[in-house]
C-alpha cells in the first residue's frame, strides 16, 4: 500500500479522493443550505456555547491541557497536531453564519465556517470580507487564531486587522467578548471597548487562552468583478521595483500580488473591483476545464507588454484553489492537461484534509525531507535579500509574492514601526543541492529573525523556544496568560503547539 500511495499516488488521488471530497461538499452545501432556510444557525449558537462552556467547566486541572477536538487531519497545515492526542479535547460545534449586518458593516461568525462558505453568501449580496485568504476550506477560528493574509492584505492588513470583536469561552469556562480599542475610544474615553488586551493577544495565540465561539469581521462591499493587469518582468530588480510601487498604491490598488517563477522572472498581477467587463476580455478562470491559474500566469511571461483581463470575483478569490497553488502538480502529474481537465477537472480539488488523512507516514516522512512549504513574512525593505536567501537556500519556484501593511498594534507582532510587509511563500520541492530540511529552514528562519520578520506559523518551525520567544513578542501575551484565571494551568503555550 505504501508503495502505490508514494509512486501512485495520483490513483488514490483520482479514484477515492476526488468522488470523496466532492461528495462531501454536497453534504455540506446541503447542510448550509437547509441551516439557512430554516434559519437554524442563530437559534441554536446560545446552546451550543453553553454547551462548550460546559465541556470546559468539567475540565480536572492536573497533568493534561485542552485544545480542540478538531482533528489534526481535518486542518489545513502541515502539521497533523499530535498534542491533542493527550489533551482534554473540547468540541467546538460551531459552523454557521450567524448574522449580517449592512448598517453596522460587520458579519457574526462561528469558527468554523470556512472561507469558501463566506463568499457563497457574501457576494451574491454585494458584500465580502476585506480579506479573503484563497483556500476554500480554512476556518474564521483558524485564521483568527493563527493568521490569514490575501493580496488585498496591503490595504487592510491582516486578518486579526479587520476583526471587530470576538466571542470567547475562557478557560475557567465562563464566556467573555473582547474587541478593538479604537481611535474615538482613546480620545473620548468612550467605554465601548471590552477588554482590548485580551483582543490584541487572540490573533497568532493558536487557542491557547481560550475557545473562539464567534467573531464579528467587517464587510466591504464587492463588485462582481475584478480588472487584473499583468505585468511581467524579466530580472529581480525589476520585478521588486513593479511590486514595491504597486503595493504603496492602497487607494489604486484593490488587489496586488506577484509570483516569481525564478530568481530572474516574475510577474505582478493588479486587481480592481469592477461591474462590467470589456467585451472579449472576460475570463471565468474558475470553470473546470480553464487551465490552472499559475500556469495561465507564466503565459504573460512570454511577452514585454503588460495585459488586461477580467475575471468574476469569486473566480479571483479562489484561483489558487483548484492547483493548491501549484502543490497538485505534484500529486497528479497531468492534472492541467486539457482533456483530463474537460472530463475530471470539475472534481478538482481533493480535500486537503482527505489528503492528509490518506498520506501515511512515508509520504509525510517524504514531504517533511523533500518538500518544502513555509510562508515568511518580511519587511518590504527586505525583499531583495529575501530573495536571494530563498534562492541560495531553496530554489524553488513559483515563489508567491504578497504584500500586506502591518500596523503598531501590540500583541505578536511587534514591528519597529509601521510599514509594508511582504509574505513570501514558498511551496514545492526545492532544487537546492545541499538542501536539508532541517538545517535550511532553520537558517532561512534566523534570516526572517535578522530581517525583523515572521514565520506562519501553520508550517513546519523548527525555531528553540527562545528563538521564537525572540521572533513573537511575548510581553501582551504572558500578561493575558497570568491575568486569565486557570490559563497557565489548563491551556498549553503557543510553542509548544507550533514548534
Ligand atoms: C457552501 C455553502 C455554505 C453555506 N453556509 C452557510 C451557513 O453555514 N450558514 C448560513 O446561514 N448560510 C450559509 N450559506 C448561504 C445560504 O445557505 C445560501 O446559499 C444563501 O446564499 C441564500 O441564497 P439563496 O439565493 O438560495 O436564498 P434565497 O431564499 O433565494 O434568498 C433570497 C434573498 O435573500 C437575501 N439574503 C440571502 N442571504 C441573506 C443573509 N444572510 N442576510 C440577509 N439577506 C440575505 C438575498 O437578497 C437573496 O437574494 C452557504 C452557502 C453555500 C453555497
Ligand atoms: N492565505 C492564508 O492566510 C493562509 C493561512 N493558512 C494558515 O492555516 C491555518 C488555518 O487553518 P484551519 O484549518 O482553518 O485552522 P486550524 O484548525 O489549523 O487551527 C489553527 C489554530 O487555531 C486554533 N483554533 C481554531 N479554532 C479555534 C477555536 N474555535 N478556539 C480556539 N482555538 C481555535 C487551533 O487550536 P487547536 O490546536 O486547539 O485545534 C489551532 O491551533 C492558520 O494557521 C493560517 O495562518 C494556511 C494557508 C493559507
Ligand atoms: C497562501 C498561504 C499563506 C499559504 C498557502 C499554504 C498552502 C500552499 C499549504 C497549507 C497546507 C499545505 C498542505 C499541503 C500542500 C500545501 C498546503 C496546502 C499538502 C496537501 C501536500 C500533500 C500532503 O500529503 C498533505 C499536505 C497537507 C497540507
Amino acid at each position: 500500500i505504501e508503495h502505490v500511495l508514494v509512486h501512485y499516488r495520483w490513483v488514490i488521488v483520482c479514484l477515492f479522493l476526488l468522488p470523496a471530497s466532492f461528495l462531501f461538499d454536497i453534504y455540506m452545501t446541503l447542510r448550509a443550505w437547509l441551516i439557512f432556510k430554516l434559519n437554524s444557525a442563530p437559534q441554536q449558537h446560545d446552546a451550543r456555547v453553553k454547551n462548550v462552556q460546559e465541556q470546559v467547566r468539567n475540565f480536572k486541572l492536573g497533568g493534561s491541557k485542552m485544545c480542540t477536538s478538531r482533528p489534526g487531519w481535518a486542518t489545513v497545515s502541515i502539521r497533523l497536531g499530535k498534542y491533542k492526542k493527550n489533551m482534554k479535547k473540547i468540541n467546538i460545534n460551531l459552523m454557521d453564519i450567524l448574522e449580517v449586518d449592512t448598517e453596522r458593516k460587520v458579519v457574526r461568525l462561528e469558527p468554523l465556517v470556512t472561507m469558501g462558505q463566506v463568499t457563497s453568501l457574501l457576494l451574491p449580496l454585494g458584500w465580502t470580507l476585506p480579506i479573503v485568504p484563497e483556500l476554500d476550506d480554512l476556518t474564521v477560528g483558524g485564521l483568527i487564531m493563527g493568521t490569514g493574509i490575501e493580496t488585498s492584505s496591503h490595504k487592510y492588513g491582516l486578518m486579526q486587522h479587520v476583526c471587530e470583536s470576538y466571542e470567547l469561552v475562557l478557560p475557567d469556562g465562563s464566556l467573555t467578548k473582547c474587541s478593538k480599542c479604537t481611535f474615538a475610544i482613546i480620545v473620548f474615553s468612550i467605554s465601548r471597548t471590552e477588554n482590548p488586551d485580551l483582543f490584541y493577544s487572540v490573533p497568532w495565540s493558536y487557542g491557547t487562552l481560550g475557545f473562539l465561539v464567534a467573531a464579528e469581521i467587517r464587510i466591504v462591499p464587492s463588485k462582481p468583478f475584478v480588472r487584473i493587469k499583468y505585468q511581467p518582468a524579466h530580472s529581480a530588480g525589476e520585478l521588486v521595483d513593479i511590486f514595491t510601487k504597486e503595493s504603496k498604491k492602497t487607494k489604486e490598488n484593490d488587489f496586488v500580488e506577484a509570483l516569481a517563477y525564478s530568481d530572474e522572472e516574475g510577474v505582478v498581477m493588479t486587481g480592481n473591483f469592477c461591474d462590467i467587463y470589456e467585451a472579449g476580455k472576460l475570463n471565468r478562470i474558475g470553470r473546470w476545464y480553464k487551465p490552472w491559474f499559475f500556469k495561465h500566469v507564466e503565459t504573460k511571461l512570454k511577452s514585454n507588454e503588460s495585459s488586461v483581463e477580467y475575471i468574476p470575483l469569486r473566480d479571483y478569490y479562489h484561483r489558487h484553489t483548484r492547483s493548491i497553488f501549484w502543490e497538485l502538480q505534484d500529486i497528479i502529474p497531468f492534472g492541467n492537461n486539457p482533456l483530463f481537465r474537460l472530463l475530471v477537472g470539475w472534481l478538482m480539488p481533493p480535500k486537503i484534509s482527505l489528503l492528509k488523512l490518506t498520506q501515511g507516514e512515508t509520504v509525510k516522512r517524504l514531504y517533511e525531507e523533500h518538500h518544502v512549504v513555509q510562508d515568511i513574512m518580511v519587511p518590504m525593505k527586505n525583499l531583495t535579500k529575501c530573495l536571494q536567501v530563498f534562492d541560495q537556500e531553496i530554489k524553488l519556484y513559483p515563489l508567491w509574492l504578497c504584500p500586506f501593511y502591518l500596523p503598531k498594534d501590540p500583541g505578536m507582532l511587534a514591528p519597529p514601526s509601521e510599514e509594508m510587509y511582504v509574505d513570501v511563500g514558498a511551496y514545492g520541492e526545492p532544487r537546492a543541492p545541499d538542501f536539508n530540511n532541517v538545517k535550511t529552514i532553520r537558517r532561512i528562519e534566523k534570516a526572517t529573525k535578522d530581517f525583523n520578520g515572521y514565520q506562519m506559523l501553520y508550517a513546519d518551525s523548527y525555531m528553540t523556544r527562545e528563538e521564537f520567544r525572540e521572533m513573537f513578542d511575548h510581553t501582551l501575551y504572558d500578561k493575558v496568560r497570568k491575568s486569565l484565571p486557570m490559563c497557565e494551568e489548563a491551556m498549553p503555550e503557543i510553542y509548544d503547539k507550533v514548534h
